[in-house]
């Protein structure tokens, strides 16, 4: 089967990374992510991200560019990671699908939250993905992942 494509926002405001604990299916519940979700078929994956963090989050949100990357997830799904913010009037992210928590993570509490495992390398990336392109996120504050 072809790999299909799970899109995962790494959603930056204020210098803050957005986390999300998903709530369901009972194997990944309690564990946090990036939220997103199932690129459809004839859809890019920049319309699928802002149309989840709608549905999921009830936020209006633009994309700004490509983690470099790609990490394998459970078979046939593969997870990619693009950068994006909330528009001007937005409303503040809430839980409201698939997830039970959200925390907005500055530079020292990145790896204070228990990520979903296939999601660590991703995070990873993306940390420093935003650190060279921004200047958002890493920093004297970012502390280095336990047991990286
Ligand atoms: N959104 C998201 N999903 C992830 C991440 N890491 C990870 O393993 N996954 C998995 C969980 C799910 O099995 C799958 C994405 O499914 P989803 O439930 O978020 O997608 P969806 O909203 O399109 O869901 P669906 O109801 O159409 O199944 O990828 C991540 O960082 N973000």
């Amino acid at each position: 089967m072809s790999e299909r494509i799970v899109v995962g926002a790494a959603l930056v405001d204020d210098g803050r990374l957005l986390a999300a604990r998903r709530s369901a299916p009972a194997d990944l519940a309690g564990r946090w992510e990036l939220p997103g979700g199932k690129v459809e078929p004839g859809e890019t994956a920049d319309a699928a991200l802002v149309r989840e963090l709608r549905e999921e989050l009830g936020v209006d949100a633009e994309v700004d560019g490509r983690v470099p990357g790609e990490w394998p997830l459970r078979a046939p799904y593969v997870l990619q990671v693009w950068t994006a913010r909330l528009r001007p009037g937005s409303a503040p992210p809430e839980p409201l699908q698939d997830h039970d928590e959200l925390r907005w993570l500055g530079p020292g509490e990145i790896w204070d939250v228990h990520w979903l495992d296939q999601d660590v390398p991703a995070v990873r990336r993306t940390l420093a993905h935003l650190g060279a392109v921004e200047g958002l996120i890493s920093g004297p504050g970012v502390r280095e992942e336990p047991g990286a």
